[in-house]
């Protein structure tokens, strides 16, 4: 019999293979299909790396556009789903609306074809039309608000934060947010990805794959991180309160939000990219105070866990960007969602082109031969 050595968290276990995305943890290298992070975050935009993501090159000019044009008309959302919104609690939170949402739309669309292109492209078209829809209209709907409609004439970024918002972004606002978009669409079999494929693996139709990605980026060892970093930096409340707060956490065993990753033992470059950003905005609308305790927690990680490999992640700085940009602390995970809805429906596509269902084995630890006992006689 072969005894397969167990490893927590499959850490270091290759789960599938993949062309989409390749991470180099030690040199703090991040590609989308062989092209550096750094050149889309600076020369892409979200649309075209989405394509790129999920066709695996990048679109000419006619076909960008179609594809700009199909989400474009796509991105409204059903009555159904906006009432079935209006039951949910104003205090629940965002990303269980948006689980729900996108489960909620494979009622619509039941009838699955997983072997014909035209379908998976209506499938990613659908979703990457209307997720950003869906969480925009969670925000005003627990306003009290009606949600409103998407603006044909504005690009996706730009449209997004005019239906969060109820007003049109400063164009620098919504390009830098595009930006964000970008770095967040897609990164290798991380958690929420590795949940989209399992289910994917299944043969169930693409909106079920990506409710339980969206359940799973919800978690704060993952996703949810950006929320707890911008929780954290109000808790710690001012840059003296630093090293007291390290102390803390590292005595208690505390995670300290936004730092730490199973791949990356350098600084995310992600993370890199988003500071500058983070500066850029704070140039043109105004400092935040929450920026300087950002800065001396990063240094004071560095001098007090060196040589551990613990740096900030792609969760430390996108919520100093978000604040900038009018988004509420518990939409930073759904907008993370949005971005990763392109990253997951590749692994989609990637995954049905060579499936096999996910079963890996256990090593069992519990008991055997135990006799049933009455319930009246124990
Ligand atoms: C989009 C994303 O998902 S990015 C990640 C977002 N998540 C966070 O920011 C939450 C905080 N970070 C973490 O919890 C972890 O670093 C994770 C979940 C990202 C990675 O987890 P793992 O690879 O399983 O690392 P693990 O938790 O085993 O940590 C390894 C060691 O580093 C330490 N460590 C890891 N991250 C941190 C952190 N954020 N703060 C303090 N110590 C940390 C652990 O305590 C552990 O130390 P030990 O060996 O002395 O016990
Ligand atoms: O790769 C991971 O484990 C987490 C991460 O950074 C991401 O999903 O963007």
């Amino acid at each position: 019999m072969t005894v397969y050595e167990y490893r927590a968290g499959l850490e270091g276990v290759p789960a599938t293979q993949s062309s989409i995305s390749y991470v180099d943890g030690q040199k703090g290298i991040l590609e989308y299909r062989g092209t550096a992070i750094e050149d889309l975050a600076s020369q892409s935009n979200f649309l075209e790396t989405a394509y790129l993501l999920i066709w695996g090159e990048f679109p000419d000019a006619a076909e960008l556009a179609s594809f700009e044009a199909e989400i474009y008309e796509h991105r409204r959302m059903k009555y159904r789903i906006s009432d079935m919104m209006k039951s949910f609690p104003e205090s629940g939170h965002p990303m269980d609306s948006l689980q729900a949402c996108a489960a909620a739309l494979g009622l619509f669309y039941s009838k699955r074809a997983l072997d014909d292109p035209a379908y998976i492209r209506a499938a990613v078209v659908r979703l990457l039309a209307k997720v950003p829809t869906m969480v925009a209209a969670f925000q005003l709907i627990r306003k009290g608000h009606d949600p409103i409609r998407p603006r044909d004439d504005l690009s996706y970024a730009a449209n997004f934060l005019y239906m969060l918002n109820e007003k049109e972004p400063d164009p620098f606002a919504a390009h830098i947010f595009d930006v964000c978009l970008t770095l967040h669409a897609e990164h290798t079999i991380n958690a929420s990805t590795f949940s989209a494929m399992v289910t994917a693996s299944t043969l169930t139709d693409p909106y079920a794959v990506i409710a339980s990605a969206v359940g799973t980026l919800a978690g704060p060892l993952h996703g949810g991180a950006a929320e707890e970093v911008i929780l954290m930096l109000e808790e710690i409340g001012s840059v003296d309160h630093v090293p007291a707060y390290i102390e803390h956490c590292l005595e208690h065993r505390q995670k300290i939000m936004g730092f730490g990753h199973r791949v990356y033992k350098v600084k995310d470059p992600r993370a890199s990219i988003l500071q500058k950003l983070a500066e850029q905005m704070f140039d043109k609308f105004g400092q935040d105070k929450y920026y300087d305790i950002a800065i001396a927690l990063e240094k004071t990680v560095a001098e007090r866990l060196a040589g551990k490999g613990i740096y900030p992640n792609v969760d430390f700085y996108s919520g100093l960007v978000y604040r900038k940009l009018g988004i509420p602390t518990d939409m930073y995970t759904p907008v993370f969602a949005i971005s990763r809805t392109a990253g997951w429906l590749a692994h989609w596509k990637e995954q049905l082109g060579e499936n096999r269902i996910f079963r890996p084995t256990q090593i069992y630890t519990g008991m055997h031969q135990v006799p049933y006992i009455p319930v009246e006689e124990r």
